[in-house]
């Protein structure tokens, strides 16, 4: 098949019937090998580092990384008072976009709250399981090319809902610059403590703890592909939630939605970061080129044309599909972190996909909507994971322990069971442990 220069921004043409077109969708959705590598050792470097140097590897690397200048550590957290003040100063109209959104996201989020059970076996046996939130988990807000207000509230909501004591959340301030936003939202969801540390080394402070960022049970929060690559590389350390990297929109569209609407959904993920991938598939090839023509009207007016430019042209494309089953089956094998069905019956096309962080039913979803204010979890997994992870939820501050509480009785029937299980894998003492309790 031919990549062929569809658009000025040189975006990848596929067509799904092409013989090769798997292995031209895997080199599209994969990282450059050697970037890739490039990052994980200069990750692993600064992990390293930190874990050595404490306090002054995390402020060397945020002066050099984030334009600041700190020499002392303890002015690397945000006073509480700043954060009420942000909050009490904010306009008005922030301030109730905020507030609503904080009521959606904790509304949505009650219902998922993981609910201890047990149940009584005939003999009294009781089997259950308990949960309880975790103790101190540490929330990564991004904040290199933008600042991410509602990332707050997407990461500290259900925290709370879920009853985490201690809430401590990291944000870079590139050259010092505070987001009075970011700061309401850290005191309208109640975040504990905030530290202006961002990247590599704030994951890394946060998994082994320096001598002022505490350590905590699990960091959460998506980020660039440094933050994501430094979450992956501290997991046993600490928990994760997911890989949450660069945003990534797969757009299906039956040719029926107003072109405009479409080029501006794939530029809001498009201008987040030069790794974000936006894609469009659709069964009408007219379609795509008038999108196409859409988005050669529409990028000159867009305030961040560069990154999506880039975005777009490196890791964007379209996709040209026999139909719309075919659509969702490509959807599934990208797995993407958000997908838009822009078409007649989402409803009936949603029955095939099996893979997405979240769907967007309909032509009036747009997927900025679930960015802010719709109600579920905007942190999503992506690089496909969503093969295997789910939207950061309650449950992600929850752990399940189990309950065995046996009866006599059951101690007695279980106990013959054990034992033999036991003999069979030589190990004795298991199996007298449970023989003195039968009867
Ligand atoms: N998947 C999701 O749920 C989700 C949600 C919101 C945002 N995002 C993504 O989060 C990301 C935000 O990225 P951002 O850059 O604006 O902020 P960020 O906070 O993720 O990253 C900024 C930090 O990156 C580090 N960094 C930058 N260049 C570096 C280099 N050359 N070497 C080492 N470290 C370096 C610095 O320490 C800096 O503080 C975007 O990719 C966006 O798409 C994802
Ligand atoms: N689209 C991002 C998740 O990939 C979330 C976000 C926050 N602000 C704007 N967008
Ligand atoms: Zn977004």
């Amino acid at each position: 098949m031919s990549l062929s220069v569809m658009t000025t921004l040189n975006i990848t043409q596929l067509n799904a019937s092409a013989a090769d077109f798997q292995q031209h969708l895997k080199l599209l959705l994969a990282f450059d090998e050697k970037d890739d590598l490039d990052i994980q050792h200069r990750v692993l470097d600064i992990i390293a580092d930190v874990r050595k140097r404490g306090d002054q590897a995390v402020m060397d690397y945020t002066n050099r990384f984030d334009k600041r200048n700190v020499s002392l550590a303890s002015n690397l957290e945000l006073p509480k008072a700043d954060l009420l003040a942000a909050w009490q100063t904010l306009p008005t109209d922030q301030a109730h976009a905020l507030q609503i959104a904080a009521d959606r996201i904790r509304a949505y989020a009650e219902h998922q709250k993981l609910q201890p059970w047990q149940f009584t076996e005939a003999d009294g046996t009781v089997l259950g399981q308990k949960i309880t939130p975790l103790e101190r988990v540490g929330l990564y807000v991004p904040g290199g090319k933008a600042a991410y207000p509602s990332s707050v509230l997407m990461n500290a909501i259900p925290a709370k809902v879920a009853g985490v004591d201690e809430l401590i959340m990291v944000v870079p301030t590139p050259n010092g610059e505070t987001n009075a936003m970011v700061l309401a939202a850290a005191h309208l969801a109640g975040v504990d403590r905030v530290f202006s540390i961002g990247g590599a080394q704030a994951v890394a402070a946060l998994a082994y703890g320096t001598e002022t960022i505490p350590a905590v049970a699990k960091i959460v929060g998506p980020g660039n592909i440094y933050v994501a690559t430094a979450k992956k590389m501290v997991f046993g350390q600490v928990g994760i939630d997911m890989i949450a990297g660069p945003s990534e929109i797969l757009i299906i569209c039956d040719g029926k939605t107003n072109p405009d609407w479409i080029a501006m959904d794939l530029f809001s993920q498009a201008e987040h970061d030069e790794n974000a991938q936006a894609i469009l598939i659709s069964d009408d090839a007219d379609y795509l080129l008038a999108v196409e023509q859409s988005i050669n009207k529409l990028l000159p007016t867009m305030e961040r044309a560069d990154i999506i430019k880039a975005s777009l042209s490196t890791r964007g494309a379209f996709i040209k599909v026999a139909n719309l089953l075919e659509a969702a089956a490509v959807a599934n094998s990208i797995a993407p972190e958000h997908l838009e069905l822009s078409v007649e019956n989402p409803e009936a096309l949603s029955q095939h996909i099996r893979h997405a962080g979240a769907i967007f039913m309909g032509r009036y979803t747009a997927e900025a909507l679930g960015d802010y204010c719709a109600g579920p979890n905007h942190v999503l997994p992506t690089s496909s994971t969503a093969r295997y992870s789910s939207p950061l939820g309650v449950y992600d501050f929850q752990k399940r322990t189990s309950l065995i509480n046996c009866s006599a009785a059951g101690a007695d029937s279980l106990g013959k069971i054990a034992s033999v299980l036991a003999r069979g894998e030589s190990l004795t003492a298991h199996a007298r442990s449970a023989e003195y309790r039968i009867k």
